[in-house]
């Protein structure tokens, strides 16, 4: 349903230029969720932009149902897409209601507006003033917005911040509702945890490219799990087997538990174990995990800050050959 080849996606020129997408490469099958991951500025909005049609990439190319370049073609994608944006730009002096009527108008095959209300828990805040709407209410007015059509792709941008726990939960059980109607979803989000619980598979960006990319199990796997047990006064970090012996990549004490890292967990806590018991030390402590979500976003953040002064476009040897804001053209424009 949605294919980018090599993104790029430049802002100004000249001295100015700053390459915010570069070379960004993925696929998104019918029905499945994407989720883009990423630091603040790592190029997820810009990217997602690309794929909505609002901007035209530097270079590369974007697909969306199989032929279609969502710039180019916009008046055949628009209205099969669904755009929540991360800044919904609504009309303050109307009603949610009145907005989502409104809406009804620009919108292809459009669903019952109370429909929509109940489906993002606004039932009760129909005649509300958007202006008096909370942050979170907006964000489900948002939603409902982009979800009325009943887009075949939806594009969250960031759908559940400001929400409270109660709100972001239900816009959950409504986001895996629409993938159970084969809706293909690309979501960016800050929260972890969304991402785990909804992508099938997630990308995470750091300083516009894709630092690692599969499904949670895959990207998770790819990081090492750690042993962590504290040892006998009367022995150290250094009277454990060498890592060669152990199978793992790193041993470090720290606050007096020894962390073992390796990437075959189960080798290096038998061979662990096994040396325990030879030697009669006991393990305290002991304690086996994986490696999770959140320390993959952390090495990433912190590997792509030590790399991230590279000057823009400097392994882009071609250069970018098409900038945002020239030409005349409005929509080439920074739509931000
Ligand atoms: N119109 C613009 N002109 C110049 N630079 C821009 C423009 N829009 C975005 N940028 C820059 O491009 C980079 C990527 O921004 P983008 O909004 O895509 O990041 P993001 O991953 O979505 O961040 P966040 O999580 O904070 O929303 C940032 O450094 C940002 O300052």
């Amino acid at each position: 349903m949605i294919e980018a080849s090599g993104l790029w996606r430049r802002y100004g020129r000249g001295a100015t230029a700053f390459d915010a997408v570069r070379g960004v490469s993925f696929s998104v099958r019918r029905g499945e969720i994407f989720g883009l991951l990423g630091t603040n500025g790592a190029g997820k909005t810009s990217t997602v932009e690309l794929l909505e049609g609002l901007a035209a990439p530097s270079k590369g190319t974007v697909r969306l149902f199989g032929a279609h370049d969502p710039y180019r073609d916009r008046a055949a994608v628009r209205p099969h897409t669904g755009v929540m944006l991360q800044e919904g730009g609504l009309p303050t002096d109307l009603t949610a209601a009145e907005s989502l009527r409104m809406w009804s108008g620009f919108t292809s095959d459009p669903g019952p507006v109370d429909e929509a209300l109940d489906a993002t828990g606004l039932g009760p805040r129909g005649d509300v003033l958007v202006k008096n709407l909370s942050g979170g209410e907006k964000r489900r007015l948002d939603l409902a917005m982009a979800t009325l059509g009943s887009p075949d792709v939806l594009f969250l941008d960031e759908p559940t911040t400001g929400m409270d726990p109660e709100g972001r939960r239900a816009t959950w059980d409504l986001i895996t509702s629409l993938k159970e109607r084969g809706t293909t979803i690309v979501l960016t989000t800050h929260y972890l945890e969304e991402a785990e619980r909804l992508a099938d598979h997630l990308a995470i960006m750091q300083a516009g490219r894709i630092a690692t990319s599969g499904t949670v199990e895959e990207i998770v796997a790819a990081s090492p799990s750690t042993l962590s047990f504290r040892l006998p006064d009367d022995r150290a970090a250094g009277d454990l087997p060498g890592l060669g012996t152990l199978g793992a990549s790193d041993v470090h004490t720290e606050d007096g538990t020894v962390h073992v890292s390796t990437h075959d967990l189960q080798r290096t806590a038998t061979d662990l174990l096994v040396w325990a018991r030879g030697e009669g030390v006991a393990l305290a402590g002991l304690h086996a995990r994986s490696a999770s979500l959140e320390e993959v976003f952390l090495q990433v953040a912190q590997d792509g800050t030590a790399g991230a002064d590279d000057p823009a476009g400097a392994d882009d040897p071609a250069g970018a050959d098409r900038t945002d804001g020239g030409d005349g053209d409005p929509a080439e424009g920074g739509t931000r």
